[in-house]
């Protein structure tokens, strides 16, 4: 079951286990699943199948190791106590030796193997999400759950790894190894003695991982999912921290942090008892196996029924066994919660491309014309519509302006232009061509955004501009710097243009992002540029430079600025007001303020 954090709003999963329904992909059977997980990692199934390889035989080696050393001692003994010549020692000792340095060999190539696989894995399955979302990627970026989506995946993806990595080849070899060790205790020594074994083994290997599995894999999902809500608590307090001491909240804070600890706890309370069952259950009854050997065996060596070096051998390599079942009892909570994380890495992969791609590749140009052709949209899951039968024109070339109050539809109306999303209703044309019709690739060369919120990579300051365009020079870079107005500010940081922009761009101020993700956007040259509140960081003085400079730099672009600053819109060409969604006015600016209408109320109220 999910929770919701107390008081402090915290945004938490909705559905049982925790997981935010992602998308409408159906829930694969398990054949699906297994044939799209071997499918995306065949890579890894020869390298994986190499190593289990190695591990069977190293497994084996050292349950022979341990026969051959119980066999000498018996026979050691026999030797002394009877006055026989002693057995040939210098044979046996060589003898382990050599089996010892094979066995280190095949560790070795089991560990080696085990590790290409784990970071091959890692790497198939990642990829193979990119990949996924690379298409989804505008209307994933557009909706509140992106960030979930992808955290759930990577660490999905992890659980997926674990079972390729670290149980698979213990689980293969926990059924090999000791039929193998059985069948040849039955041909050497004594059919009786193998099957004196079999019951302990079969108890510990296909029984008690088996017992409370159910109950288990519930309480580990209830664990996932509290444990997901305490995450989210724990990195919402760390981002908020300023706002947590500020508010003087973090006594709250931390008692809810508290709260969903115990929580935690609680959910995995019960996969933790059956765990530790499980774990004593198979320890018991390896260890059982050779003293149920020495029980029946003892009275057929008194008897001459069996050999006394056959009774030691046979007991050691039983007792060898151990190693070979230790953790076993968590294969069927393992497998089945990386079936879990598979169905939901599935689900990502395979949800439909919301946003699919047109065949039109849209031809460079300084200037497109959009058209908004009685559009309408609706967020996903949102009741009220963003936007309601807009109809109007940015023209080629030219500056329009969207003004409107918070919520009236601004931004959605611009990101509809660079098909963040389709319509729900109308069209979108650039150049006369529905979006749908264009390549995606065409459309982001030819469109860029300077948004509010871009982000900034962990990487130097020219290495963030040029993600533009790779291929700009460092002059270039320092071009549309210059032109962005942000130029003198990178050469007064530490290491000017190679300084490391810290993680979420936190060594730069608002101001500075924006003028940055500004340089991207002048250094890419697009036909159309989308201005988001570009200029809301910026004092009067420097936001004139940069408009100019923009105004120069991309002389013939189409430009669509959003702002609520309407101290500039006169320099627009045009200016288009929105309230709830609709359009309430357009026209040039100055038309629009001689007459009594929705711009001359919107600026009344700013100079209010
Ligand atoms: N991701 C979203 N999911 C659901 N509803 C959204 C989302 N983004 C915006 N909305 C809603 O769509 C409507 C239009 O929002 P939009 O961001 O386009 O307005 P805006 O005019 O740009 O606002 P602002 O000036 O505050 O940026 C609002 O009612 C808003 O609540």
């Amino acid at each position: 079951m999910s929770r919701t954090t107390p008081a402090t709003a915290v945004s938490v999963p909705t559905t049982p286990g925790g997981t935010v329904p992602a998308t409408t992909t159906p829930v694969p059977t398990r054949r699906e699943l297994i044939g799209w997980l071997l499918r995306v990692t065949r890579p890894v199934l020869a390298p994986l199948l190499a190593s289990t390889v190695c591990r069977v035989a190293d497994l084996l080696l050292g349950v022979g190791l341990f026969a051959l050393a119980a066999a000498a001692v018996v026979r050691t003994i026999a030797a002394i106590a009877t006055g026989a010549a002693l057995p040939g020692l210098w044979g046996i000792v060589g003898a382990m030796v050599a089996m010892s340095l094979v066995k280190a060999v095949l560790r070795y190539g089991e560990q080696f193997l085990g590790h290409f696989v784990a970071f091959k894995a890692l790497e198939l399955l990642r990829a193979e999400i990119f990949r996924a979302l690379i298409p989804r990627a505008p209307r994933v970026m557009a909706t509140a759950r992106s960030g979930d989506l992808l955290a759930r995946s990577t660490k999905d993806v992890d659980r997926i790894e674990v079972f390729f990595a670290h149980t698979f080849a213990p689980m293969v070899s926990a059924v090999i190894v000791p039929t193998t060790v059985l069948l040849v205790i039955g041909a050497r020594a004594s059919w009786a003695l193998a099957g004196t074994v079999l019951p302990f083994l079969l108890a510990a290997i296909l029984l008690v991982p088996l017992t409370g599995w159910r109950r288990s894999l519930r309480s580990s999902r209830e664990s996932v999912a509290e444990r997901a809500v305490l995450t989210q608590h724990v990195t919402d307090s760390v981002q908020g921290l300023a706002e947590v001491v500020g508010y003087g909240r973090t006594t709250e804070r931390l008692a809810q942090m508290r709260e969903l600890d115990d929580a935690v706890a609680a959910a995995g309370r019960a996969a933790t008892g059956w765990a530790s069952w499980r774990r004593g259950a198979v320890q018991l009854l390896v260890l059982a196996g050779p003293l149920a050997v020495l029980a029946v065996g003892a009275p057929a060596v008194e008897q001459g029924a069996l050999g006394p070096v056959a009774l030691a051998a046979s007991a050691a390599a039983v007792l060898r066994l151990t190693e070979t079942v230790r953790g076993v009892e968590e294969f069927a909570a393992s497998l089945n919660a990386s079936f879990a994380s598979a169905e939901r890495v599935y689900e990502v992969v395979h949800a439909p491309v919301e946003v699919p791609d047109g065949e039109i590749a849209l031809p460079a140009a300084g200037a497109h014309e959009v058209v908004w052709e009685d559009v309408s949209y609706a967020y996903p899951g949102a009741r009220a519509q963003a936007l309601t039968g807009v109809s109007l024109t940015a023209a080629a070339g030219q500056w329009t302006c969207l003004v409107g109050v918070s919520g009236s539809g601004k931004t959605t109306l611009a990101n509809l232009a660079l098909r963040f999303d389709d319509p729900t209703g109308g069209r979108v044309l650039v150049d006369g061509h529905d979006l749908r019709e264009l390549t995606a690739d065409s459309l982001r060369r030819e469109a860029a955004l300077v948004s509010q919120r871009a982000h900034l990579f962990r990487a130097s300051v020219a290495e963030n501009v040029r993600l533009a365009r790779p291929d700009a020079t460092q002059a270039e870079v320092e071009e549309a710097c210059r032109a962005a107005g942000v130029h003198d500010e990178v050469l007064a940081m530490e290491e000017g243009y190679e300084t490391l922009i810290g993680e979420r761009g936190a060594s730069v101020s608002g101001g500075q992002r924006q003028r940055l993700s500004l340089a991207r956007a002048l250094l890419a040259r697009p036909g159309v540029l989308v201005l988001d509140e570009f200029t809301s960081h910026l004092d009067p003085e420097l936001e004139g430079r940069v408009r100019q400079a923009v105004r120069e730099r991309l002389a013939g672009a189409t430009v669509i600025e959003i702002t609520h600053r309407l101290g500039r819109v006169g320099e627009a060409d045009r200016v288009v007001v929105l309230d709830s969604g609709r359009v309430a006015q357009e026209g040039a600016p100055e038309a629009l303020l001689a007459v009594d209408g929705p711009l001359r109320r919107l600026r009344e109220r700013e100079t209010v």
